[in-house]
């Protein structure tokens, strides 16, 4: 679906039903002269005879903006046209609860989405596609199942276990009482505060008497410095009024995750449900599998793109229905429906990955604090290196910052060592890896070490050239390169996909010479093979892990289980590898060429170059007892570059104090606020021309001179990749002193440029899409 962004047209519409139906409640709806999904979003005044079903969020709602009739909250005022009726209702599904119509509002509106839009697209895509008959038949075995399992679990506690199967029987009969429907108007916040364990037949409210016990299987002992964290946690979940986030800040392996576990080891144990959000799909297997072996009596899912559409239902549906205890996740995953939230935790909170960036561009992490303070559960962001926005909230007393310097075992923090390339004479071919290095990765093969080489750019070289003439592999689609990966031969585009076999000589002059400039981790690994080997001549076992490497289900797995077990030396790879992993063999990681990061336009660039070589230094030395000798190695151009002399000392306050100087003189975030205008066409001109248009309009709007105070509209410019798969793309930066400010310009001006569009049809002119990005992270 193409939904164009639309904001104010997007409000619920009004429809007939011949019954009350709660608010939340799943319908199928006329629009025009579709059928479409959509969500009673208000229930109609029960007292005006019950035959208004109230404001429905059409899943297109807006797109036919002539249809819509505001909401009239008593009920269709009698000059209202016509109201069409409901065509059908998924009434065996427990509606969706107003915790979470308020958030996904609120995700609508602050990234200037269509609320039907937002609400439908964030619900697993064969819900929509069920109707009533197939719901029905699908609830009908899952209590079945479930039966089986209660009757399991109470054998279980009674042998021992905990309040799991309390919480969840009032969670059942919660679900059950909200399927009934017609007969509760208020269903749906029957369902949810009924849910809340504030009941009898709950576990112990939040902070009645001593701490409750957690669940004593394979947990470690906490550190000193873990239980003083859990106790301000503890603390802060037994207070009232919704508690300020929390941030985690703990050096790399200091033992986070362990916190985590234990948080939510409490809040299970309150009869709560537990959120804990990751950056990217491949660390949820082995973050799943630490919760799976601590939590064995609970029941836990994961929710991600990944998953099969039928995978993603089953695993929504235990969450909606309060069966599922622990829900692991990416971005998505925050917009859970989860009936009795107790916890919520953002792992790595600074990764780029928690921005979507199509669609509605939300920011998970953002909403986790949205999320916390509406529901009123304690929300964890951890990282070792926060985002500049989090830190600046943390050093302004809006977060809560508790510390964890240490490593766990006392072990050091790895030794960061600046190779000077300049120093280093450069060879034909270039200096795969400086002599000083290369001998320090044969030290480790000599221990029996792993070794981590880490190069952000996979393929076996990012473009191929004529030597004779001026050819070289561009993209026929894109404005970028078409790189080379040998394995397979090809030239492949990253941008569009485009992707072809290599030629045998140059396509312009028919040179059979052309040649591999620049290299990726594919030619990494090859040199490598042929430069490093045991004391005893045996060749080093080296791996690879990035994208390429790894498609195809369990590839991954299988690969980092082949390095936990030690069969590999060395392991080259994209970013893929810096992030998440417990290593215990790891005492040599080096990023072979970080300096790329250095030089974007992205204002954002340095925090992420810099946050990302902390995670990889932290994949070393994580054994306590090898940690005395981890090193992690830059081989850099730039060896007096401030930030790496923060890196050389581990001091990220450090980096983030001289990030904020320069962003507050700046005027750039967190001490301003912005948003991108996006504007698409076959042409530039027209992209450009959308964007001037949409900034001269800004002033004609009612009441201009106060919204447009505080705020600056740049002039449009190119993206970084201007051109991609024939459609450029060209973007305009607005900054506002504040968030509200930006709000407000923004709510009056974007349902202008739906008409701007329409206008803008001639030739020269006709664009094919444009987007707002409410805090953008790349520039
Ligand atoms: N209290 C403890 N006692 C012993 N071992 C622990 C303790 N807490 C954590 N560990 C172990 O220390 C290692 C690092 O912990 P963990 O993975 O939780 O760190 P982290 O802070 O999440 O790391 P990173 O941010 O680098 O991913 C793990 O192997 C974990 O099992
Ligand atoms: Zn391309």
């Amino acid at each position: 679906m193409d939904a164009p962004q639309h904001s104010g047209l997007a409000g619920p519409l009004d429809y007939l039903a011949d019954r009350p139906l709660p608010a939340g409640t799943l319908v199928r709806v006329p629009l025009g002269a579709r059928e479409v999904p959509g969500i009673v979003w208000e229930a109609a005044d029960a007292g005006d005879g019950g035959d208004d079903a109230g404001g429905v969020a059409p899943a297109d709602g807006g797109s036919a903006p002539g249809q819509a009739v505001p909401q009239a909250p008593g009920g269709p005022s009698p000059s209202a046209p016509a109201l069409r009726p409901v065509v059908a209702a998924l009434e065996a599904l427990p509606p969706l609860g107003a915790a979470w119509r308020q958030l996904v509002a609120f995700a609508a509106g602050y990234y200037q989405r269509g609320l039907g839009e937002v609400a439908l697209a964030v619900l697993p895509p064969e819900l929509r596609r069920l109707d009533e008959a197939a719901l029905g038949r699908r609830l009908a075995r899952r209590a079945k199942a479930a039966d089986r399992a209660t009757g399991r679990r109470q054998a279980a506690a009674a042998a021992g276990g905990g309040g799991a199967a309390d919480a969840r029987d009032a969670a059942d009969a919660a679900s059950a009482a909200g399927a009934t429907g017609p007969a509760h108007a208020t269903g749906a916040a029957g369902a949810t505060s009924a849910a809340n364990p504030a009941g009898p037949a709950a576990a112990p409210a939040p902070g009645a008497g001593p701490a409750p016990p957690v669940p004593a299987c394979n947990a470690p002992e906490p550190s000193p410095e873990q239980q003083a964290v859990l106790e301000r946690l503890r603390a802060l979940a037994a207070a009232d009024g919704a508690p300020p986030a929390v941030l985690l800040y703990g050096s790399t392996g200091s033992g986070k995750t362990e916190v985590y576990l234990r948080a939510a080891a409490e809040a299970l144990a309150r009869g709560r449900q537990v959120l804990v959000l990751v950056p990217e799909i491949n660390l949820t297997p082995q973050l799943e599998a630490r919760f799976a072996a601590r939590f064995a009596g609970h029941r836990l899912v994961a929710l991600h793109s990944a998953l099969t559409p039928a995978q993603r239902l089953r695993h929504w549906l235990d969450a909606h229905l309060g069966e599922a205890d622990l829900v692991l996740g990416t971005r998505l995953a925050i917009f859970a429906s989860l009936p009795r939230l107790g916890l919520l935790v953002v792992d790595e909170e600074h990764d780029p990955s928690y921005k979507q960036q199509e669609g509605a561009r939300y920011s998970a992490r953002d909403l986790a604090v949205y999320r916390g303070r509406l529901e009123r559960v304690p929300v964890l962001l951890g990282s070792a290196t926060p985002s500049l926005e989090t830190w600046q909230h943390a050093q302004t007393g809006r977060y809560l910052r508790l510390d964890m310097p240490t490593r766990i075992g006392r072990a050091p923090l790895p030794a960061v060592r600046l190779v000077d390339m300049t120093q280093i004479a450069r060879r034909a071919g270039g200096t795969v890896l400086a002599p000083a290095l290369l001998a320090a990765l044969h030290e480790r093969l000599a221990r029996g070490e792993q070794s981590l080489l880490f190069l952000n750019r996979r393929g076996y070289a990012p473009v191929l050239q004529c030597g004779d003439c001026a050819w070289r592999s561009g993209c026929p689609h894109c404005s970028a390169w078409r790189v080379f990966h040998k394995l397979d031969r090809t030239l492949r585009c990253h941008h569009c996909g485009l992707s072809e076999r290599v030629p045998r000589a140059c396509p312009d002059c028919g040179n059979p010479d052309i040649t591999p400039v620049g290299r990726g981790t594919e030619r990494l690994e090859e040199q490598l093979a042929g430069l490093l080997h045991h004391p005893d001549g045996r060749p080093a076992r080296v791996a690879r892990i990035d994208a390429d490497s790894t498609r195809g289900t369990g590839v991954l797995q299988a690969r980092l289980g082949a390095v936990h077990d030690g069969e590999v030396d060395v392991l080259v790879g994209t970013q893929m590898i810096a992030k998440g992993h417990d290593f215990r063999r790891v005492t040599l990681v080096a990023a072979v060429n970080p300096d790329t990061g250095l030089f974007s336009s992205d204002f954002r660039a340095p925090e992420r170059l810099f946050a990302l070589l902390m995670q990889a230094a932290g994949r070393a030395g994580r054994d306590a007892a090898r940690a005395g000798r981890a090193e992690m190695w830059l081989q850099t151009w730039q060896p007096q570059h401030a930030l790496y002399a923060a890196l050389v000392r581990h001091d990220y306050p450090a980096f983030a104090a001289a990030q904020l100087a320069e962003r507050r003189s700046a005027g750039l975030p967190p001490f301003s606020h912005l948003a991108l205008l996006r504007a698409e066409a076959r042409d530039a001109a027209a992209a450009t021309g959308f964007l001037d248009a949409a900034a001269a309009l800004a002033p004609t709007l009612p009441d201009a001179p106060a919204l447009l105070d505080g705020v600056l509209i740049y002039p449009p410019v190119p993206t970084a990749v201007a051109r991609v798969a024939d459609v450029e793309r060209v973007q305009m930066l607005v900054e506002a002193g504040s968030r509200a400010r930006l709000q407000r310009l923004l709510a009056a001006w974007l349902p202008a440029l739906h008409a701007l569009r329409r206008e803008r049809a001639g030739p020269g002119q006709r664009i094919l899409r444009w987007a707002v990005d409410v805090d953008p992270m790349e520039i």
